[in-house]
């Protein structure tokens, strides 16, 4: 069978993913991903694995730097990427949402004559305005998104929540939400008809393993 090459997303998908490949036999117990190193091509390993910024997983896989990849929904959404998607991994649980002052009703804040929206994912809120017809100014941001409507920079926020704490803790609430997200297995779309066998042997192995506590 062919070896196959895997993008593991570093930051917070990453120790959910090395738990998750750990479960499965023909992973070395001994092996450590926890170097600065982005390449593993270890002959101990069932497959070649890479290290990707989590953004840019699925563009690995699609442009064939990787067989197979693990991204967010999230990033799936936004990017578009021309990847298969084999199967939901449940883990990076959580929801993308609406979110807002929590003395704001959605009525007030989809009335509003002008209505501005931070997010770190501007395709996703571009497709929900247009879907609910509202027009909005949206302002692009890396990270800390609650910070631009607690300071009266937007009206709202796109974001994701998980444990709801950083809405929380901002005095913030969920105005709406949009749907659920959690970590996929996506291949590369010529790698699943060239290395059909393998992917589907990796697949197997890992549907064994998914949500087993
Ligand atoms: N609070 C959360 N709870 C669960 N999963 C999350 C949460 N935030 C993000 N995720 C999932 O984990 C993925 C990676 O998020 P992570 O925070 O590691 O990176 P990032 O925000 O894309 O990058 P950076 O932190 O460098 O800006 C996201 O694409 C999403 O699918
Ligand atoms: O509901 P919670 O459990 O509080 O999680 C939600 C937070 O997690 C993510 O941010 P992240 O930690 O990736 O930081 P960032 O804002 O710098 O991207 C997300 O953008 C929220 O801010």
């Amino acid at each position: 069978m062919d070896k196959l090459t895997l993008c593991i997303p570093t930051g917070r998908l990453k120790d959910e993913t090395i738990v998750l490949l750990s479960k499965i036999p023909s992973w070395p117990s001994d092996f450590n991903l926890n170097s600065r190193k982005l390449i593993f091509e270890d002959l101990s390993l069932p497959w070649n694995i890479i290290l990707s910024h989590p953004k840019d997983s699925s563009t690995y896989v699609e442009f064939g730097a990787a067989d197979i990849g693990i991204v967010g929904k999230d990033i799936l959404q936004e990017r578009g990427n021309e990847v298969y998607e084999l199967c939901d991994l449940q883990i990076g649980i959580c929801q993308m949402v609406v979110a807002g002052p929590e003395n704001l009703s959605a009525a007030e804040l989809f009335g509003k004559d002008s209505l501005r929206i931070a997010t770190k994912y501007p395709n996703i809120t571009r497709h929900y305005l247009q879907e609910k017809g509202l027009n909005a100014d949206i302002l692009y941001l890396y990270g800390s998104i609650e910070l631009a409507p607690i300071i009266r920079l937007t009206d709202a926020i796109i974001d994701l929540v998980s444990t709801g704490k950083t809405l929380r803790d901002n005095k913030l609430k969920i105005i709406e939400e949009l749907f659920p997200v959690s970590a996929r297995l996506v291949a590369n779309r010529i790698s699943i008809k060239t290395k059909m066998e393998s992917i589907f042997s990796f697949v197997q192995q890992l549907k064994g393993v998914i949500g087993n506590e």
